[in-house]
């Protein structure tokens, strides 16, 4: 079949990923998205007869599976183990990398075009990055964006965090999703063998690990940013009288608080192992206990707090919190098989009968068989039916799996903090 010149156009795209079989032209064909892909050698580079714009598969992705992915290092170079989860959050890989909640894991972007828009001063989610690295398809080649302050790369460098792409990110989200959450070890280490790689990723666990105490602030301390006003997008029906809040911080994320400030919240943000009675003695109208990493069951310091403050104040508590509140009131987690990550997770909050779809990260999940009797089962995941949501009005508890803070995400859970305000004011009211 021949092509006319007219009847197509040549768009380059370096976002889209290559296969070894390019698409067959046809007269219809108006875009043909072209970006070659020719086997590489050593040889070619040690004796520079071919010169060539991108660089050697120079890092390896060796998961516990036994399989092993090639693929190109940006960020820092090294060696790390971590378990590998994957996100299907269209943007906002920014405040994914800042997420305190991904300590341990290395998060694998199922959206193959990363790092268009750079990085900017507002995104952060936290202080630093405490993931152990980033696994992306495509690297875009340009940053364009009016709050761009760095390049992507730069800024996992600077903050010593290893990033790969030209990985078939697709291929390893299949393989996650048929057989689980996998351990992997990322590494540019060409003096490390395969076989001493595929060892370290079976001989670590991210199971039964504290990793809250490695995120977890210092010391108490003050939190008065709101939500800038260009950004707030739901100011509406607020209360005017100010709350106290004690906010636990397993790994808090900062637009927790800011939405929090936001709805009039005066908010002390405490360590993660900040007595109890501490935080009853400032006599707070509420506490919030913050997501945060890994499994709820290596931290039984926490759920012994979340014990001790329960029925004394109305509680929030968000993804781990939420985790720590079922143990507290008696339930059960356990691991799920890939978890929750991403932006486009329908709930169905059982209360109203209203769809919101949610902002998720998690790997645990409350079994609501395990729950004592007077604890309800708010919010049901719809994808799988899994909890999304407890509360306990006996005890002013209530409780979301998933963020609804958003950042990155929709905002359609942004009312749990009304509901929360709500807690504290009929409460205050019944005192
Ligand atoms: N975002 C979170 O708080 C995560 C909770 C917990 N670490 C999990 O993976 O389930």
């Amino acid at each position: 079949m021949s092509i006319k010149a007219m009847d197509f156009s040549l768009r380059i795209n370096p976002s889209i990923c290559f296969t070894q079989n390019p698409p067959k032209p046809s007269s219809k064909l108006r875009f043909l998205t072209v970006r070659c892909s020719l086997p590489l050698t050593s040889d070619d580079a040690a004796t520079g007869l071919a010169e060539r714009p991108w660089k050697v598969a120079d890092a390896r992705l060796v998961l516990e599976d036994g399989s092993f992915w090639k693929a190109k290092s940006f960020g820092a170079s090294g060696t790390q183990v971590g378990e590998v989860v994957f996100n299907t959050s269209l943007t906002g890989y920014q405040e994914i990398l800042t997420d305190p909640s991904y300590a341990g894991q290395f998060v694998l972007m199922t959206n193959p075009h990363i790092g268009n828009t750079g990085v900017n001063f507002d995104d952060e989610e936290s202080r630093q990055c405490f993931l152990a690295g980033l696994v992306i398809r495509s690297l875009s080649i340009t940053t364009s964006n009016w709050r761009c302050a760095e390049t992507l790369g730069d800024y996992l460098a600077e903050r010593n965090i290893m990033g790969i792409y030209d990985v078939d990110t697709r291929a390893i989200t299949r393989r996650l999703r048929q057989d689980g959450s996998l351990i992997g070890v990322l590494s540019t280490e060409q003096s490390r063998s395969d076989e001493e790689l595929l060892e370290m990723s079976r001989s670590w666990d991210i199971v039964g690990i504290d990793l809250i105490s490695g995120v977890t602030c210092n010391a108490p301390y003050e939190w008065v940013d709101k939500t800038k006003s260009d950004w707030d997008f739901n100011s509406n029906g607020r209360d005017q009288e100010t709350y106290r809040v004690v906010a636990y911080d397993f790994g808090i994320k900062h637009n927790i608080l800011r939405r929090l400030a936001s709805y009039g919240c005066k908010i002390t943000v405490v360590p993660s192992t900040w007595p109890a009675a501490e935080t009853l003695k400032v006599k707070p109208d509420g506490v919030l206990f913050s997501n945060g990493p890994g499994d709820p069951s290596a931290v039984p310091y926490a759920v012994e707090t979340v014990k001790e403050i329960l029925g004394k104040v109305p509680v929030f508590g968000i993804c781990m919190g939420h985790q720590l509140l079922g143990q507290a009131l008696g339930g059960k987690t356990f691991k799920m098989k890939f978890g929750h990550h991403g932006g486009n997770h329908p709930v169905c909050n059982l209360i109203n009968g209203r769809v919101e779809i949610s902002a998720q990260n998690h790997n645990y999940a409350v079994d609501p068989a395990s729950l004592p009797e007077g604890v309800e089962v708010t919010h049901v995941n719809l994808n799988d039916g899994s909890c999304a949501g407890l509360a306990y009005p006996a005890l002013n508890v209530m409780s979301l799996q998933y963020h609804p803070e958003a950042s990155p995400g929709p905002h359609d859970s942004d009312c749990a903090f009304r509901e929360f305000i709500e807690l504290m004011k009929s409460t205050k009211q019944a005192a």
